[in-house]
């Protein structure tokens, strides 16, 4: 993207229990934001900052979601904050839907987002009557369990079986003792065996809080460790409702985790049918013109 093409242009920035995105509204599809433009924008020091970019644009002006136009207007375009395209951001698709409902694109109430994981129908609350945002709940499709039965975490001299779940995106889940025991997490922890994740992974550390509520921290593929992951949020809780010995397709009944992030409490139900469900705040916290030079010419 040229210099000239960006000056002036507009951003909000929002975040779901403080994972943070730069949002881009793009309409009509004009803008070509690569990898660099997208890492300038997201770098915390010398850009506006993020965990990731959310492009909104019409599912018809986008060649990538132009098959779903037809059952969602508006496509989330999700970036990590490295560039890289992620196939799903389930806070992203909150925090986008929060941005549709605030710029007055789609009504409070349930409407249909495309992504590059599939069409997912979101239900945006409607405002408390002292203007607290509503919750976002999105439905989330359902987990996939490829296997192998086991993959194995390491992070230094530490390892840990894990669970692979993909929720349109990868993630290895493990259950550890306490969440101190992931260390900074400043590079992506290992994973076997080798050629899992032929993409890279999301990597999720789990301690119990109490009967089905758990605690998690996150490694993002692409973003490093992050306050908060929605999908990594379902994986987990769908992990965690295994190693239960909950099955809702099996039991018929839905299971419901309260998953406690740094950046705060999601709501996971896994419904019998498959569908996960989760539910969280979103928040738009400021809007701006984009400085002319701030991306690579
Ligand atoms: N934070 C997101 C997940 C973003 C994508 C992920 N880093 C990937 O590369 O798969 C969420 O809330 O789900």
């Amino acid at each position: 993207m040229s210099a000239s093409t960006t000056q002036g242009l507009p951003f909000l920035k929002g975040h779901g229990t403080q994972n943070d995105f730069v949002i881009v509204p793009d309409p009509d599809g004009t803008l070509d934001l690569g990898p660099a433009a997208v890492a300038a924008l997201c770098d915390r020091r010398a850009g506006i900052g993020g965990d990731g970019l959310l492009r909104v644009v019409r599912s018809a002006a986008e060649p990538a979601a132009a098959a779903q136009a037809d059952r969602a207007e508006w496509f989330m375009d999700y970036r990590n904050s490295d560039g890289s395209i992620a196939e799903m951001c389930g806070n992203g698709v909150r925090v986008f839907a929060r941005y549709l409902v605030r710029a007055g694109l789609a009504e409070p109430g349930p409407f249909a987002v495309a992504t590059r994981a599939g069409v997912r129908q979101v239900l945006v609350a409607e405002d408390g009557p002292d203007g607290t945002p509503g919750e976002v709940t999105v439905e989330m499709g359902r987990a996939v369990l490829p296997g192998p039965d086991t993959v194995e975490v390491t992070v230094g001299e530490r390892r840990w079986p894990a669970l692979n779940v993909n929720m349109g995106n990868p993630h290895a889940v493990a259950f550890v003792d306490d969440l101190d025991h992931a260390g900074t997490l400043y590079t992506a922890p290992l994973t076997a065996p080798a050629g899992t994740y032929p993409e890279g992974v999301n990597v999720e550390f789990v301690v119990e809080r109490g009967p089905r509520h758990v605690a998690m921290r996150v490694h993002e593929r692409g973003s490093g460790e992050t306050r908060s992951c929605g999908t990594g949020a379902c994986a987990v809780a769908v992990a965690a409702a295994r190693r239960d010995g909950l099955d809702p397709a099996v039991t018929g009944e839905t299971a419901t985790y309260t998953v406690d992030l740094p950046g705060g409490r999601l709501l996971i139900a896994e419904h019998p049918d498959g569908r996960v469900e989760m539910t969280g705040p979103a928040e738009i916290v400021a809007e701006g013109v984009i400085a002319p030079g701030l991306l690579p010419r």
